[in-house]
């Protein structure tokens, strides 16, 4: 695969702006504003969140009910055969035909997309190697595992050269190595072509590992656009664990204003404030004559940020 210098100037893959849509009394977005940077951008949301339905609007498959969105800079209300180029979609549901080949899919979409015939059958060959299917890319797609299929769809995304692939809930019905196999190649997508990638998904731990930027919507509301570095920053938070006498040293610490929490057992963190905190658990643990296990920073993990929201929405 390569890029074919047609690339637009936009520096954003996706930007919305006070972007609306409801289906009668339900409203799927609400007021949506939000920019995604190019590389892989991982769009999180629980079933119902709004996920497929901010897709279609980007790919011009559903309108908006009011606000507007951008996808490379391009108008989605009014520039979509530019975006149909520029863009390939893995959409969520099963759509294969099951009577024809993978090669024959995957051509007639490649012509469909005003590639010559010559071309399409290459560009064919080449995607379906990359994203894995071999000699069963000429059996008929009816026989093929979830694995396969799901492989199939990505093809057809990337057959065409886009700049930027929508996938849609791209590892749903796959077992753990299938998911695993996945993120891999969507990870690749990105790396090795250069092609930017929006990614759904209803589970955090899979985003967390392969997006540079998280994108997290709850019932059509944002509420939260963060660099996955960000997400998952160091917390601040010092975990310390000693042999003995933990509840002396927190004593000790809580005495000279540090903020302290208890864990199990002979363990408990402690926010830092200044070198005179670390100095004292370090100078604590001596005068108490008990070793220090382990004194290490605890990093954020996406599930927390989750847990966090949540508390904060109870406290509202
Ligand atoms: N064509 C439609 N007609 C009526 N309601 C719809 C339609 N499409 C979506 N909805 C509703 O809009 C809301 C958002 O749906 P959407 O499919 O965008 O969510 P999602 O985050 O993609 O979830 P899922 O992973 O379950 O598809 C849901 O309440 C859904 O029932």
């Amino acid at each position: 695969m390569q890029t074919t210098g047609r690339e637009p100037a936009a520096a954003q893959a996706v930007a919305t702006h006070e972007l609306t849509r409801t289906f009668g009394p339900v409203t799927a977005l609400s007021r949506l504003d939000v920019t995604m940077p190019r590389g892989v951008v991982g769009l999180v949301g629980a079933n119902g969140a709004g996920k497929s339905t901010l897709i279609k609007i980007l790919l011009g498959l559903l309108r908006p009910t009011s606000g507007r969105a951008e996808v490379l800079g391009l108008d989605c209300g009014t520039d979509g055969p530019a975006i149909r180029r520029l863009v390939g979609y893995m959409p969520e549901s099963e759509c294969l035909p099951p009577d024809v080949s993978a090669t024959e899919l995957v051509v007639h979409l490649a012509r469909m997309s005003g590639l010559p015939a010559e071309v399409a059958r290459e560009r064919t060959a080449d995607t379906l190697r990359h994203v894995g299917l071999h000699e069963e890319r000429y059996r008929p797609i009816g026989g093929y595992s979830t694995g396969m299929k799901q492989r199939v769809k990505l093809a057809q995304a990337l057959v065409h050269d886009p700049r930027l692939v929508l996938l849609d809930e791209p590892t749903n019905g796959l077992d753990p190595a299938g998911r695993d196999e996945m993120l891999g190649l969507i990870q690749r997508i990105s790396t090795d072509f250069g092609i930017s990638v929006l990614v759904t998904s209803h589970l955090l731990g899979e985003l967390e590992r392969i997006a540079d930027h998280l994108v997290v919507i709850d019932g059509g509301v944002l509420q939260r656009s963060t660099s996955t570095a960000d997400a998952t920053r160091l917390s601040g938070v010092i975990l310390v664990e000693v042999t003995d006498r933990a509840d002396e040293l927190v004593a000790r610490l809580r005495a000279i204003g540090a903020r302290v929490a208890e864990g199990g057992g002979q363990s408990f963190t402690v926010e830092p404030t200044d070198d005179a905190v670390l100095d004292a658990v370090q100078g604590g643990a001596a005068d108490l004559g008990v070793g220090l296990v382990r004194m290490q920073r605890r990093r954020h993990h996406l599930t927390e940020m989750f847990r966090e929201q949540e508390v904060t929405d109870v406290r509202r």
